[in-house]
């Protein structure tokens, strides 16, 4: 396996995390490696006739806490070491957040915006049909992420039940309300990103009350973020997505996305130029340099780097994706006094949410939305809390540190008592 940028970068900060809390280096020749990567090919034919094979990957990485637990991405450029760094990332989310799992990721090999409906459908089911060995409701529960949504998580969820020959919805969180799933899930990431983003903002400044905000990516996590956020008190001022920038000093209207929830995207980032009359600044990359209090990245990984890191001006960021700093850059922003709230903290709300739709699931129970959103909350608020604190207590070390530390302590100590290690 070629090792990818990303992957490098997320086995750096494993390995400056295992330095920083003393734990012994087989430690980290233990994590630096996934327990097991299943490599599957998925044909799909084609409506203009013929087939095409698509390559997909599901990487178990740790299950020492639990069952594997981790998202599916559905990208054209997505690598097997990608995969590999975002399962890493997993083990230590679900670690931090508290959670009974393990960690894992999923990858397919394709641009989903260029199938029909019918041959997305036949590419998910097809996924699901050849990682079904490797999974189940209690061994590994895949979930969405970049390029996959409900609908997705519908048609898996029902391709493996029609394998086992009985319903089985624990096997796959995420999924529609109508469909054995919970109204939160849909929004709950960019909810949990709000949530980790006002918690930080009340320690740093008193309160998120007319901080000024810049979010890149208006997918899944972008788009709720923005939405949670001027709900909380905050002036979302601009957005971007792949074709550009959608800016307004005094403020986007963010109800646009409750009321158009089809949209997403550069779509999404057009309505805003349209309907807001925001200006459109057709290079994207111009979100970094915007004079805001908050960034929030939540698009794709490695996008502040050691080139760019100079130009954010915001006091605060808040990862929203997976990855988005670089280590080159995380130390340039901590120089500059920036605090960046790691994605391992600021983006377990989806993963809780999924957990918590995964107890429904296993118990054939079903909790109402507002009393969902408040657990999410309460989970996602002590974590910053506990992690904020430890920080503070570390001279020197960036949050990320103190996150991934306060990870690690967790897999070691279960590491330890099953005598792994
Ligand atoms: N969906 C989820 O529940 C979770 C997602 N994440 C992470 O959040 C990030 C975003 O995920 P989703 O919102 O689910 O994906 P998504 O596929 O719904 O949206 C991603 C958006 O980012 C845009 N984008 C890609 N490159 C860009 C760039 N250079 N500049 C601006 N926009 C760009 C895409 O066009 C798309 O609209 C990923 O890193 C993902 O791993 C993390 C935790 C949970
Ligand atoms: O909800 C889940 O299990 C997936 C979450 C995920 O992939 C992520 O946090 O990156």
């Amino acid at each position: 396996m070629e090792r990818t940028g990303f992957l490098e970068y997320v086995l750096n900060y494993v390995k400056k995390g295992v330095e920083l809390g003393g734990f012994p280096e087989d430690f980290y020749k233990i994590l630096s490696r996934p327990r097991r990567v299943l490599i599957v090919n998925i044909p799909v034919r084609l409506d203009g006739g013929g087939f095409e094979v698509f390559e997909g990957y599901r990487v178990q990485h740790c299950d020492v806490l639990g069952p594997y637990k981790g998202g599916v991405r559905f990208h054209p450029e997505v690598t097997l070491a990608d995969d590999v760094a975002l399962a890493i990332l997993m083990t230590l989310k679900n670690s931090l957040a508290g959670l009974p799992y393990g960690g894992a990721k999923g990858a397919v090999r394709v641009d989903p915006k260029k199938l029909s409906q019918r041959e997305l459908e036949e590419l998910s089911r097809g996924y699901a049909r050849a990682i079904a060995p490797l999974i189940g409701d209690v061994v590994d529960i895949p979930a969405p992420d970049v390029g996959t949504n409900a609908q997705i998580m519908a048609w898996m969820v029902d391709e493996y039940s029609k394998i086992k020959g009985y319903n089985v919805p624990g096997v796959f969180t995420s999924k529609p309300p109508e469909l054995w799933g919970n109204p939160v899930r849909e929004y709950a990431t960019g909810f949990g990103v709000a949530v980790a983003t006002r918690e930080m903002a009340k320690k740093l400044w008193g309160g998120i009350e007319g901080k000024t905000v810049a979010i890149q990516g208006m997918g899944n996590v972008g788009r709720w973020t923005a939405y949670w956020l001027e709900k909380m008190g905050a002036k979302v001022i601009a957005v971007s997505d792949i074709n550009g920038v959608a800016y307004r000093k005094e403020g986007l209207n963010v109800e646009l996305i409750q009321k158009n929830k089809g949209l997403t995207g550069p779509a999404l980032v057009e309505l805003f130029t349209t309907k807001d009359n925001a200006e459109f600044v057709k290079n994207p990359d111009a979100i970094f340099k915007l004079d805001v209090d908050i960034f929030v990245p939540a698009a794709i990984e490695n996008v502040i780097r050691g080139d760019n890191a100079g130009l954010v001006k915001a006091r605060l960021v808040v990862e929203g994706a997976n990855g988005p700093t670089t280590p080159e850059a995380e130390r340039i922003l901590y120089e500059r006094g920036v605090v960046v709230v790691p994605d391992i903290l600021a983006n377990a709300g989806g993963v809780i949410m999924s957990y918590l739709e995964w107890v429904e699931n296993l118990q054939w129970y079903i909790w109402d939305e507002e009393e969902t959103r408040k657990r999410l909350e309460n989970i996602m608020v002590n974590n910053v809390e506990r992690v904020y604190k430890r920080w503070q207590r570390e001279k020197g070390w960036t949050m990320r540190d103190a996150a991934i530390v306060t990870a690690l302590e967790r897999i070691y100590n279960a590491m330890k008592i099953r005598g792994w290690i």
